[in-house]
């Protein structure tokens, strides 16, 4: 069947790793499949160094969750290709969406090891849902970190995301784009990611241009004659010789009737450069006309460029933003937290590796973000137990949880818990924020932090510290695990 026909009836239900599907039916066939459980989504190191990500990708997964159901070329397909019966073929169709999901918003700033999206209901559900939702929030926090450490170096100059051409395929171009304004760029130059999610959209032009047209006065003369605000690409020959001086000619000859807002340099010694055009727009009588920068940047390059004293106000920033160039995956994971026993009680679960320590968190949970009432900055986060509240007590107790010693005790503090219901029961109860109050709330979220957690280099590290019951609770489960595996294996 050729792409274009599946096209049309094409579902996300299975958009999953087959194992997923058969683990449902071991569940389905066991009768377990409609247990409780709850899976807990957290990465175990910041990505790119950074000392912080920030969280995007709950839309895509709200979307996603609200058309969740198997078509029936899905299921013909499974018929066709595995050995699943007739009475599980009929559960996928009948299959309805009873998942409690709870999130962080998206926009807020999310650190290794605590759980950033939950997922509570029928096992085979919770199942079924896993490899979407990693899928997502891998590429897209990835994404809006980046986004976030190239506006920390851009600091308050104009950042347009350029990325689409170089991106893996258009599902990463349109919601590359997003997480780009979600953490920190300004505009996209995709248009189709403008009309769905509401982007700014800006865009100059191509060396293209200039060839169709022969010569860089025609090219840009013609584009001035049809827009009103220009931006000439000035490096397609010589920019200092012949891209720059073309430009100021036609802007000169053009007057009024253009905005010429500047130039865009896309080779070359970008600081040497800079420098030389900033000197011939001023003397021309050009001031205002911003300097756009664009060829492979990316915040070490701009953090270079800005320290040689690179006249350039606007960065066209695409490949190393759009593949997440030096470290293109994020390490999300999704675990199973809790689960309910055949006494219907829940009881927690964890996987031990070789490193008990380090060994993921067991049972659900809910993370509270301690804030200074004085300072207004972040103490740290405090993951507690789902049922825990820390506005209850009037001092706080946070300990490492790797090296107990180190700890403190906060006074005066206000904690605000970040996992919010999303869907109860299937149902969507989250408002979704507008894209705006998203990129908004990264910047409110980004003021709540020590300038230690923030540098893109050697930040500090963020403490995400357990409560007191939660770490007994995983002690406690540690030392049960070890000493059942002692017991079976005794004599051996
Ligand atoms: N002054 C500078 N300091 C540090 N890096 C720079 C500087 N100027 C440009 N770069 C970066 O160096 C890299 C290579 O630049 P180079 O000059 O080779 O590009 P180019 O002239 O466009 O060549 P090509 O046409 O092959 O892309 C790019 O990533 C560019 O952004
Ligand atoms: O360098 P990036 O960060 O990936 O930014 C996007 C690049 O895409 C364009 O080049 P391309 O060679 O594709 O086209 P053009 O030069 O002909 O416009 C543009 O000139 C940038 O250099
Ligand atoms: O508008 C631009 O200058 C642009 C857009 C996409 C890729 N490169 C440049």
């Amino acid at each position: 069947m050729l792409y274009q026909e599946i096209d049309k009836d094409d579902s996300l239900a299975l958009h999953t790793d087959l194992y997923e599907i058969n683990m449902m039916y071991t569940y389905f066939k066991k009768g377990i499949a409609e247990r409780n459980a709850v899976f807990e989504v957290f990465y175990r190191k910041e990505p790119f160094g950074n000392g912080y990500a920030v969280y995007a990708g709950l839309e895509h997964i709200i979307q996603y969750l609200q058309n969740l159901h198997f078509k029936e070329s899905d299921l013909q397909y499974l018929k066709e290709t595995e050995d699943y019966n007739d009475d599980f073929i009929d559960y996928l169709r009948n299959l309805k969406l009873k998942l409690t999901i709870r999130s962080m918003k998206e926009g807020e700033l999310v650190f290794a090891n605590e759980p950033i999206l939950q997922v509570e209901g029928p096992l085979a559900q919770c199942q079924l849902v896993e490899t979407m939702i990693l899928n997502v929030i891998n590429f897209q926090t990835l994404l809006a970190t980046k986004a976030a450490r190239i506006r920390l170096a851009v600091q308050n100059d104009g950042l347009m995301e350029f990325g689409s051409r170089r991106a893996q395929e258009t599902d990463a171009a349109i919601w590359g784009a997003r997480a780009a304004y979600i953490g920190g760029f300004d505009s996209t130059s995709n248009v189709r990611a403008g009309k769905l999610f509401g982007i700014p959209i800006s865009g100059t032009q191509a060396h293209s241009l200039v060839e169709a047209f022969g010569s860089e006065y025609e090219a840009f003369k013609a584009y001035a004659e049809t827009h009103k605000n220009c931006v000439f690409l000035v490096d397609t020959y010589d920019t200092v010789r012949s891209g720059v001086p073309n430009a100021i000619k036609v802007a000169n000859e053009m007057g009024d009737k253009i905005n010429f807002l500047g130039v865009r340099i896309d080779s070359g010694d970008m600081a040497y450069i800079s420098k030389q055009v900033r000197k011939e727009l001023d003397d021309a009588g050009y001031p205002n006309a911003k300097i756009f920068a664009s060829n492979d940047l990316d915040e070490y390059t701009i953090t270079n460029l800005k320290m040689q004293g690179a006249k350039i106000d606007a960065w066209g920033i695409g490949t190393k933003y759009i593949t997440a160039y030096d470290q293109p995956a994020l390490g999300a994971v999704y675990k199973l937290v809790a689960i309910e026993d055949e006494f219907h009680a829940m009881r927690d679960t964890m996987k031990i590796s070789s490193n008990a320590i380090k060994a993921s968190t067991p049972g659900k949970k809910q993370v509270w973000r301690i804030s200074a009432n004085t300072a207004k900055k972040n103490e740290g986060d405090w993951v507690s137990r789902a049922n825990e509240d820390p506005r209850k007590f009037n001092a706080l107790f946070m300990f490492h949880p790797q090296y107990t010693y180190i700890n403190k005790v906060v006074t005066d503090y206000t904690a605000i818990p970040l996992l919010h219901d999303i869907f109860k029961d299937g149902q969507l109860v989250y408002k979704q924020p507008k894209l705006k109050e998203i990129k908004k709330f990264v910047a409110d979220n980004l003021d709540g932090l020590w300038d230690e957690y923030k540098r893109s280099l050697n930040p500090q590290e963020y403490p995400v510290d357990l409560s007191k019951n939660l770490y007994e609770s995983k002690m406690n489960l540690i030392q049960d695990i070890r000493r059942k595996i002692r017991e079976r294996s005794f004599g051996r």
